[in-house]
């Protein structure tokens, strides 16, 4: 006989039953100001998943160079998208989860619905506490990053195995690595370009603009790109669009690396020399409006485009708390609930 002794009741190991939802996306800084966002690009800038550089080589780069420059660059911007109810990005995240909880409550769903951040707050292993606390020990990760890769949903994956490996008890876990070409999705995101196409026509051009990666990651493996395209093809055949009606590039370039191509801005610039006058312009790996989005896309991209010629420039915006988004949610954690 063994005697069990020294086991407080959250230790206990009865059976617990209970199952959560983990929405997780990037994160950003709790305030928009330079220390803030210094803390923030620290944390980000400092996984190794997203910047592949020989460690002792980019520790110097980073704490000798880019956060003593960036986080007051970077602060202005996010001044500039920061709203009453604070980031875009965690704002809509909030919306989402509260929207999920409600798709599962109305549907009699006994799952409960968590949002947790890569990087800054509500933090990864914060909210993987609060949730065993809470009697969860099956959790389904569902990563709000459409298409697959290592800098975004591996690092996530990371985030998860760091923590639970100081545990002793894991939960059961599912983890959704990717949905760029589960099909409601590609319909959540048809439906709303077909929405904008409605209200203010057809353009003469759809830019997809997806967030960049350097290029080596592509040729080391990564799947990112290839899945950018299905999405890209997947949603062009949905509108029934030709060749010439849509275009595939990447933004958000960050270093002197190549990166993947067309660049979003060099195109801007080129399509008004080409004839191209009238555009939509949609992210679809943002789940979110963000920084990226709200003021590379719909900001700078935009006067890129005006000031090369371009006359008509409308921003599709991401899809956030739509309600064909959040039901794709559902619909992606129901095998696992
Ligand atoms: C340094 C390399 C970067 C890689 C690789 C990268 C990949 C990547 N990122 C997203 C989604 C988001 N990125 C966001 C901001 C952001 N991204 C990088 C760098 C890399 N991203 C930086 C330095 C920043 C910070 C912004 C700045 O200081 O200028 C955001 C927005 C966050 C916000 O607070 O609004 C998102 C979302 C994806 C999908 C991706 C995939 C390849
Ligand atoms: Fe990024
Ligand atoms: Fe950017």
């Amino acid at each position: 006989m063994y005697k069990f002794s020294g086991l407080s009741k959250e230790d206990g190991h009865k059976s617990r039953g209970k199952t959560g939802v983990l929405l997780m996306n990037l994160g950003t800084p709790d305030e928009p100001t330079p220390s803030a966002v210094r803390r923030y690009l620290a944390e980000f800038l400092s996984d190794p998943r997203v910047v592949e550089i020989p460690k002792l080589v980019w520790m110097i780069i980073l704490h000798g160079i880019i956060l003593r420059v960036r986080p007051a660059k970077s602060a202005a911007l996010y001044k500039e998208v920061w709203t009453d109810e604070g980031s875009p990005l965690m704002d809509i995240s909030l919306r989402q989860q509260q929207k999920l909880a409600k798709v599962f409550e109305d549907n009699d769903v006994d799952a409960s619905v968590h949002l947790a951040m890569r990087y800054g707050n509500p933090s990864t292993p914060s909210v993987l506490q609060k949730m065993h606390k809470d009697g969860i020990d099956r959790v389904i990760v569902l990563p709000l990053y459409p298409q697959y890769a290592a800098p975004t949903t591996a690092s996530a994956f990371d985030a998860i195995a760091k923590e639970l490996c100081k545990w002793r008890y894991i939960p059961a876990l599912h983890f959704i690595n990717t949905y760029h070409d589960d099909p409601t999705f590609i319909d959540a995101l048809a439906e709303s370009i077909q929405a904008d196409f409605d209200a203010n026509g057809k353009p003469e051009k759809l830019v997809l603009s997806y967030h960049g990666m350097p290029e080596r990651n592509l040729h080391l493996g990564d799947p990112y790109y290839c899945f950018c395209v299905k999405t890209t093809r997947l949603v062009v055949e949905k509108l029934g669009l030709d060749e010439k009606e849509y275009v595939m590039t990447f933004q958000s370039r960050f270093g002197k690396a190549k990166w993947l191509q067309p660049y979003t801005d060099a195109t801007m610039e080129a399509l008004p020399k080409e004839g191209v006058n009238d555009i939509a312009v949609v992210c679809p790996a943002f789940s979110a409006d963000c920084l990226e989005t709200l003021e590379e896309i719909k900001g700078e991209n935009r006067e890129v485009f005006e000031e090369a010629g371009g006359k008509k420039f409308r921003y599709v915006e991401c899809l956030n708390d739509n309600d064909a988004h959040i039901n794709m949610m559902a619909n992606l954690v129901k095998p696992y609930l």
